[in-house]
C-alpha cells in the first residue's frame, strides 16, 4: 500500500501510550493486584524456612501452616481478580484503537482510498487491533509486574546469600545475550505475517465484491490460488515467529534449570563448608524457583511486544494516510432553499503527479436553477467534474466556486450538505430499502419519503415487496435490478433536498418508460434546483437548458441541443450516431 506521510502521526510507542492512557488507572489496579499476588508468593519461602526451623527445633508448626495456607488462598484469589481486571482493560484498549482507527478511515481522502486496498485497511482495523490486547496485558503489565517481581526476588536472594545470587545472575546474563539475537527476528516475522493477513483481506475483498464476474470468467481456481498463497505466507511467517518465541521462552526456561543445578552444587558445597545452613539453601532454591515466573513473564512481554509493535506499525501506516479534517455534520438545506450557482474557471487537474492531466483548463458557468448536461467521449473528464465539485479531489490550478465562493473556503460538511450526488454505478449499501433511502437524510419524514418514492416510481416496487421498505437489499443491493438500484440512488439524493443535484449517467440502466418518467422528474426538479447531468445517451439531455461538450479534458462548446447540432461538429456527430442507432 502506498502511504503518504502525515507528519502529525505519532511514533509507534506514543501511539500505544495514547490508546492506554485513558485506562491507566484500571491498568495500574490490575498491575498492583498482580504485584500483590507475586508478593504473597514471595513470602512463602520465608514461611517455609520458619517451618523447617520449627521442625528442626521440635517447635509447634501450626502457626506457620496457617500462614502458609492463608498466603496460598490469597495468592489464588488476588491472581484471578488481577487477571480479570487486566484482561478487561486490554479489551478496552482494543476498543479505543478500533474506534479511533475506524473514525479515521471514514475521514480518509478519496486520493488515499484510490491508492489503498480496502481489504488490507479492513485487516488493520480487525486483525491488527486485536493484537494490542496482548501488548497491553502480556507486554506492558508483564514488563512492569514481572520486572518489579524480578527485582524484589533478586533483592531477597541477595539478602539470603549474595554468593549464590552472583552465580544465578551470571547464568541469567548468558541467557540475555542469546535473547538479544532472537527478539528482532520475532518482530520481522510478525510484521510479515500481519502483512500477509492484509494481502489476504485485500484479495478476499476483491473476489467477494466481484464474485459473479470471477465465476463467469471461470477464474475461481486462479483466485483460490492467490488466497491460499497469502494464507500460507501468513502461516509460514507466524510459524517462524512461533519458532523464535518458543526458542526465547525455552532459553529462559533452560537458563533457570541451569541456575537451579548450579545453585544446588555451589550451595551444597557452601553448606558442607558451614558457610550457610541448610534452611538458607532451601530458601534460596525456592527463590530460584520463584524467579522462573517473573523471568518467563519478562521474556514473554518482550517477545509479545514484537508482535504488537508490528501491528502498531501497520495501524500507524493507516493513520498516516491523508484524511479530511474531523468536523461536525452540517444541517441539510431547508425546504425551498435557494438553488446553487456553480463556476469552473480554468481548472487544471490530474489524479496524481505521475499521471497525465485530466482537465487542461476547464471553464464553464452554471446559473442557479435549470438543467446542465455534460456530454463527450468516454474519458473526456465528465465524472471528474463531479468529483471536484464534491471535493473528493482538489484542483491543481484554477478555481471552482459555488454561490460565488471558492470551494476551498467552504467547510466540507456544509459544502456536501448542499449537494445531492448519484454516482455512476449508483451504489446501494446492504441493509433495508428504508435505510438506503434515508442514508443521506435520516430525519426525512414519511410524507417526503412517500413523495420521493412516487417521483422516482419506486412506490410500485415497495408495494410489491412483502416487507415493503424494510426489505433487505443484499450486499451492494444485489437483490434489486440495475434500474431499481439507480432509482433508489436518485431517491436518496432527492431526499436531501439538494441545492445542487449531480446525476452521473443516472438513467443509463432504466428502460424506456422509466427513463422518460425520470426525464420528466429531473426537468421538474430543475425548476427549483440546479441539476447537473452526465449523459452518454443524448436522448436524455436534448431538452437541457445548456449542454457542455467536453473532449480530452477541455470544454469545446456550450449551448442548447439545437445550437450545438448546428455549431459543434463533435456534438453533431454524437447526435447523428445516436439518433441513427435509435432509428435502427
Ligand atoms: N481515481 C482515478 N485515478 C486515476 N485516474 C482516474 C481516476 N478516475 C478517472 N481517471 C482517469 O481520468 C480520465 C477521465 O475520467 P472521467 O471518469 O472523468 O471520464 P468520463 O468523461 O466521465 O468518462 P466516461 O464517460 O467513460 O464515464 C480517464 O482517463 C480515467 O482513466
Amino acid at each position: 500500500m502506498s502511504i503518504a506521510e502525515n507528519p502529525a502521526a505519532p511514533p509507534t510507542w506514543r501511539l500505544l501510550l495514547g490508546y492506554v492512557r485513558p485506562h491507566r488507572w484500571t491498568l495500574l489496579v490490575g498491575a498492583l493486584l498482580s504485584l500483590v499476588t507475586g508478593a504473597t508468593g514471595l513470602l512463602l519461602p520465608l514461611v517455609a524456612r520458619e517451618l523447617i526451623d520449627d521442625l528442626s527445633h521440635d517447635r509447634a508448626i501450626t502457626g506457620a501452616l496457617v500462614i502458609m495456607s492463608a498466603l496460598v488462598v490469597a495468592n489464588a484469589a488476588l491472581g484471578a481478580l488481577g487477571s480479570y481486571v487486566l484482561r478487561r482493560t486490554a479489551e478496552s484498549v482494543v476498543l479505543g484503537a478500533r474506534r479511533a482507527l475506524s473514525s479515521y478511515l471514514l475521514r480518509l481522502r478519496i486520493t488515499a482510498v484510490d491508492r489503498s486496498e480496502p481489504g488490507d485497511l479492513m485487516a488493520r482495523i480487525t486483525s491488527d487491533t486485536t493484537l494490542l490486547r496482548e501488548v497491553t496485558t502480556d507486554s506492558l503489565v508483564g514488563l512492569g509486574t514481572g520486572g518489579l517481581t524480578l527485582a524484589a526476588t533478586v533483592v531477597m536472594m541477595g539478602l539470603v546469600d549474595p554468593v549464590l545470587l552472583a552465580v544465578t545472575l551470571a547464568v541469567i546474563l548468558g541467557a540475555g545475550t542469546v535473547l538479544g539475537v532472537i527478539v528482532p527476528r520475532i518482530n520481522k516475522a510478525s510484521r510479515q505475517a500481519q502483512d500477509a493477513v492484509g494481502v489476504m483481506g485485500a484479495s478476499l475483498e476483491r473476489i467477494l465484491s466481484a464474485l459473479r464476474t470471477v465465476k463467469a470468467s471461470g477464474a475461481e481456481h486462479r483466485e483460490e490460488r492467490t488466497l491460499h498463497e497469502a494464507a500460507e505466507e501468513s502461516w509460514r511467517q507466524s510459524v517462524r515467529a512461533a519458532k523464535w518465541s518458543a526458542a526465547a521462552g525455552n532459553t529462559a526456561g533452560l537458563a533457570m534449570q541451569i541456575a537451579f543445578i548450579t545453585v544446588l552444587a555451589v550451595g551444597g558445597a557452601r553448606v558442607a563448608t558451614g558457610a550457610i545452613d541448610i534452611g538458607t539453601l532451601v530458601a534460596f532454591l525456592l527463590y530460584v524457583f520463584y524467579l522462573m515466573s517473573p523471568i518467563q513473564q519478562v521474556v514473554g512481554a518482550i517477545t509479545q511486544y514484537q508482535t504488537g509493535a508490528a501491528a502498531l506499525a501497520r495501524i500507524q501506516e493507516a493513520l498516516r494516510l491523508p484524511a479530511e479534517p474531523a468536523a461536525q455534520p452540517a444541517p441539510l438545506p431547508a425546504t425551498g432553499a435557494e438553488p446553487a450557482a456553480l463556476a469552473f474557471e480554468d481548472v487544471r487537474f490530474r489524479y496524481a503527479e505521475d499521471l497525465p492531466y485530466v482537465h487542461h483548463g476547464v471553464t464553464f458557468a452554471v446559473p442557479a436553477r435549470g438543467m446542465t448536461a455534460f456530454v463527450g467521449p468516454s474519458g473526456a473528464g465528465k465524472t471528474t467534474v463531479f468529483s471536484l465539485i464534491e471535493r473528493f479531489y482538489d484542483p491543481e490550478g484554477g478555481t471552482i466556486s459555488l454561490d460565488g465562493r471558492d470551494l476551498a473556503d467552504w467547510e466540507l460538511p456544509q459544502l456536501r450538505s448542499a449537494i445531492g450526488y448519484v454516482e455512476q454505478d449508483a451504489p446501494v449499501l446492504s441493509g433495508s430499502l428504508r435505510a438506503n433511502l434515508l442514508l443521506g437524510n435520516p430525519d426525512a419524514d414519511e410524507g417526503s419519503l412517500t413523495r420521493v418514492l412516487k417521483t422516482t416510481r419506486l412506490d410500485g416496487l415497495v408495494a410489491r415487496l412483502p416487507d415493503g421498505l424494510e426489505t433487505l437489499v443484499g450486499h451492494r443491493g444485489t437483490r434489486l435490478s440495475g434500474g431499481e438500484r439507480q432509482r433508489v440512488a436518485i431517491a436518496r439524493a432527492l431526499l436531501r433536498r439538494p441545492r445542487l443535484l449531480l446525476l452521473d449517467e443516472a438513467t443509463s440502466q432504466l428502460d424506456a418508460v422509466n427513463e422518460a418518467a425520470l426525464r420528466d422528474t429531473v426537468a421538474d426538479v430543475a425548476r427549483t434546483t440546479t441539476v447537473l447531468v452526465v449523459a452518454h445517451r443524448l436522448s436524455t439531455v436534448t431538452m437541457a437548458d445548456r449542454i457542455v461538450v467536453m473532449d480530452a479534458g477541455r470544454v469545446r462548446a456550450v449551448g442548447t441541443h439545437r445550437e450545438l447540432v448546428a455549431a459543434d461538429p463533435l456534438y453533431a456527430e454524437l447526435a447523428a450516431t445516436q439518433f441513427l442507432a435509435t432509428a435502427e
